[in-house]
């Protein structure tokens, strides 16, 4: 089983991830990093083939992070996936948001997002995500205005609690 953070672009899905299973020693994957693995930047991959095309590398990506007993971030999008929404059923799903004011000098930060260039086009997509987003997960997190450790630290907390992965 997978411990899969899911949830808005920029909402630190990649770094807290990589902190959560450094608390919990346990493997970290990403999907967008598998997908830059194999197939090359995720701005050209959109800019040349288009966004279902991104899709199917980034089911992929799915497939092969959640065989793992690891931390798993999500891509902002790979929740889209009838499939993945499916195989999301038997893994521990936490969803980490955050809201449109926060997130808006993130963004602006890397501007590396072709979906969410700018903060409108971030607000409508997740604005019409947020119902899946909150149907797939077993938890939510905010994260506006915390530092990513303290996210971390929480998740881990309750992670052990919950007796996820206890030996
Ligand atoms: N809790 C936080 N407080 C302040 N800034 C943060 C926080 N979490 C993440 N960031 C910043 O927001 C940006 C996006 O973080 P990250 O790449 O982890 O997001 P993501 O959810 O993985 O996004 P994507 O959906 O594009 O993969 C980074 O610049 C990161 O430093
Ligand atoms: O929210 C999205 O649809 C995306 C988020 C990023 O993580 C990348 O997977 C890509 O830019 C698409
Ligand atoms: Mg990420």
């Amino acid at each position: 089983m997978a411990i899969v953070l899911i949830g808005p672009p920029a909402a630190g899905k990649s770094k807290v991830g990589k902190k959560l299973a450094k608390l919990l020693e346990m493997d970290f994957v990403d999907t967008d990093a598998i997908v830059v693995r194999d197939h090359g930047a995720i701005t050209e991959i959109f800019a040349e083939h288009g966004e279902p095309y991104f899709r199917r590398l980034e089911r992929a990506a799915v497939v092969e992070a959640l065989a793992q007993d690891a931390i798993v971030s999500f891509g902002g999008g790979a929740v889209l996936d009838a499939d993945t929404q499916h195989d999301l059923e038997r893994h521990v799903v936490v969803l980490l948001d955050v809201d449109a004011e926060s997130v808006e000098g993130r963004i602006k930060i890397d501007g590396k997002r072709p979906l969410a260039p700018d903060i409108e086009s971030w607000k409508a997509l997740v604005a019409a995500r947020r119902p899946l987003y909150e149907r797939l997960a077993d938890r939510r997190i905010e994260t506006a205005n915390r530092p990513r450790t303290q996210i971390a630290q929480e998740l881990a907390d309750w992670i052990h609690s919950a007796g996820e992965f206890s030996e």
